[in-house]
């Protein structure tokens, strides 16, 4: 059973799917302080949070247990990920599942802001009939500048046309090509200083867009211009816009996020050309209902079948790439596996990654991870994963290497490992052959073909006759049975390796009379522990493995 927390103001509808699975025990709590949730955290492996809900480093130190952190939402900066990833927890959220909750919002307050409703409303439910306080202005024939053209700054953009305002956009990934098709015009955010009416925000908190709404951005603004944040606190610094309006530059702002939340600042509360929401963008029946579904889907996802879709902390890829890198990650495993066996189980010092042929095109990103979990995880175990493992080899300091080269190197599709250790380098080179799968087809210099299995014996000897037959009878006086048998070597009569697929594991009593065969100048016993539990699932999945 995995037990699951949710916290915030979760929808309980959205979270039926796992409330309703035998697997999993959901339970409960209000938002609580970082202090209270340490006492309890240490029990749950998944954790449910909106944005309210600090989960800091601290508190994920206490989280022994915790596998997943879903934020049913957008923005993901009231979690450490940095802390998160180091633990190998996986950090999922719901994009998209609130955009059109979000682009409302906004639009909501736009109006609002424009029509002075807020305060409209306030005096005439207070028994005041003023008709001339609130005189506001169009949006139509307005300019508005959107910073952030990503789901909820496009949806903003689309449906603002509709009121017949000329739209500006910036963002990074604003490519000439989608503003002609959504009918704006990118630009610069200079311009969209100069030229606004009304200025809506999109974009995540970060170190690049904290207070990129500042003193000297608003300096360049029209006079008259109006702001809209629906994004993040932060974005807009809160004190020189506060500034601007009091001396009557900027003419008024609709805030739904602040820079500390709940939002106290009288400054902002009680100033009658500011409108606020306590950060409701998201806060529908229909988007809450959908973020909750979601996450709580992934969650039995990636505990149920091991697949993850929406790691904010693991590379994204599309669906296109994951199905075809799908057949490539169980092998991937297994050969970091071997390598490092083959390394007599010393720690890595240096690592080489290769890829050839076909997949020289794709984004190996996944493929890479996995390689390198394969090697750690003989030493690391279950604490290395997909998430935590580039971590764990930087603060080990190994250093690896990725290269790729359109040589084909005889297979449509081939992928070599180099695992150093001082002088000492152990190398596999595999590919996946259409039809038959994957195999290993290179250890060190020598070339074989073997299909990988969870036994395996590795013998390097002088390729002398006999050595096939005494290797036979020897695991056969020790009723051990074997699989398949496949000999390389690199020229006729010096050395060879053997290697061979076996249907149990063999003791170091078998392997010491092995290495009494004249000669036999090594053998190893090598395993790999992933052959029947790590399946390549169904490609049309579409979905990554993961953990
Ligand atoms: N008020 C609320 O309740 C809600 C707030 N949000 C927030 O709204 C924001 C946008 O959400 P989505 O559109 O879903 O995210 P998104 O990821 O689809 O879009 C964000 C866009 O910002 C752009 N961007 C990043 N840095 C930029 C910069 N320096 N200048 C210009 N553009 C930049 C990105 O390229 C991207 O296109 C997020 O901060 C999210 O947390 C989302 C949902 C509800
Ligand atoms: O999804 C987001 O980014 C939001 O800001 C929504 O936050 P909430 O889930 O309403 O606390």
């Amino acid at each position: 059973m995995y037990k699951v927390l949710v916290t915030d103001g979760i929808s309980q509808t959205g979270l039926e799917c796992l409330v309703n699975h035998p697997n999993y025990i959901v339970e409960r709590q209000p938002t609580l302080p970082v202090e209270e949730l340490i006492k309890i955290i240490g029990e749950y492996d998944a954790l449910i949070v909106r944005s309210q809900t600090k989960v800091t480093e601290e508190l994920l130190q206490a989280a022994d247990r915790l596998k997943v952190i879903a934020r049913a939402g957008v923005g993901v900066d009231n979690i450490d990920i940095s802390a998160a990833t180091r633990k190998g927890i996986i950090v999922i959220n719901a994009p998209g599942a609130n955009t059109i909750a979000a682009t409302e919002h906004t639009l909501a307050m736009m109006l609002s802001l424009a029509r002075k409703i807020p305060q409209a409303h306030q005096k005439t439910s207070g028994g005041e009939w003023d008709r001339n306080s609130f005189k506001g202005v169009e949006l139509y024939k307005k300019t508005l500048g959107v910073i952030g053209m990503g789901k909820i700054g496009t949806e903003v953009a689309k449906r603002a046309k509709s009121f017949g305002m000329n739209i500006l956009g910036f963002d990074p990934y604003l490519t000439e090509e989608r503003a002609k098709k959504l009918g704006i015009k990118k630009a610069s955010l200079d311009l969209i200083a100069a030229e606004s009416d009304f200025i809506t925000i999109h974009t995540p908190l970060t170190n690049n867009t904290r207070g990129i709404i500042n003193d000297e951005f608003l300096s360049k603004t029209k006079k008259g211009v109006r702001f809209v944040n629906c994004a993040r606190g932060g974005i807009i610094d809160e004190k020189a816009l506060v500034r601007a309006i009091n001396t009557g530059h900027v003419a008024g702002a609709a805030l739904d996020v602040f820079e500390k939340e709940p939002v106290t600042d009288p400054e902002l509360l009680q100033n009658p050309n500011i409108i606020v929401t306590p950060h409701l963008g998201a806060s529908t029946v229909e988007a809450q209902e959908k973020v909750a579904e979601e996450v709580s889907k992934e969650i039995i996802e990636i505990f149920e079948k091991q697949s993850i879709q929406n790691a904010v902390n693991m590379p994204q890829m599309s669906g296109e790439t994951q199905a075809k890198l799908q057949p490539y990650l169980l092998l991937a495993d297994q050969i970091g596996q071997l390598a490092i066996q083959l390394l007599k189980k010393q720690a890595p010092g240096k690592i080489e990654i290769n890829y050839y042929g076909d997949l020289v095109d794709e984004d190996t990103e996944l493929l890479t991870r996995t390689l390198l979990r394969g090697i750690l995880s003989y030493h690391l175990s279950d604490s290395v994963n997909l998430i935590n493992v580039l971590h764990l080899l930087k603060e080990q300091g190994v250093p690896y290497n990725v290269q790729k080269n359109a040589t084909n190197k005889g297979f449509a599709n081939y992928m070599e490992l180099a695992v150093s250790q001082g002088e000492d380098t152990a190398r596999i080179g595999a590919t996946v052959l259409n039809g038959y799968g994957a195999r290993i087809v290179k250890i060190n210099q020598y070339r074989i073909d073997v299909k990988p299995e969870k036994y395996l014996l590795y013998i390097k000897h002088q390729d002398v006759p006999g050595m096939i037959g005494k290797v036979g009878s020897l695991l056969g006086n020790f009723y051990i049975n074997i699989g398949t048998m496949q000999v390389g070597r690199t020229e006729v009569g010096g050395e060879a390796i053997m290697v061979l697929t076996l249907d149990k594991e063999l003791g170091t009593d078998v392997i010491r009379e092995l290495t009494l065969i004249d000669g036999l100048e090594e053998a190893q016993f090598l395993e790999i522990s992933n052959v029947d539990s790590f399946h390549a699932g169904p490609a049309e999945k579409q979905k990554v493995e993961t953990v």
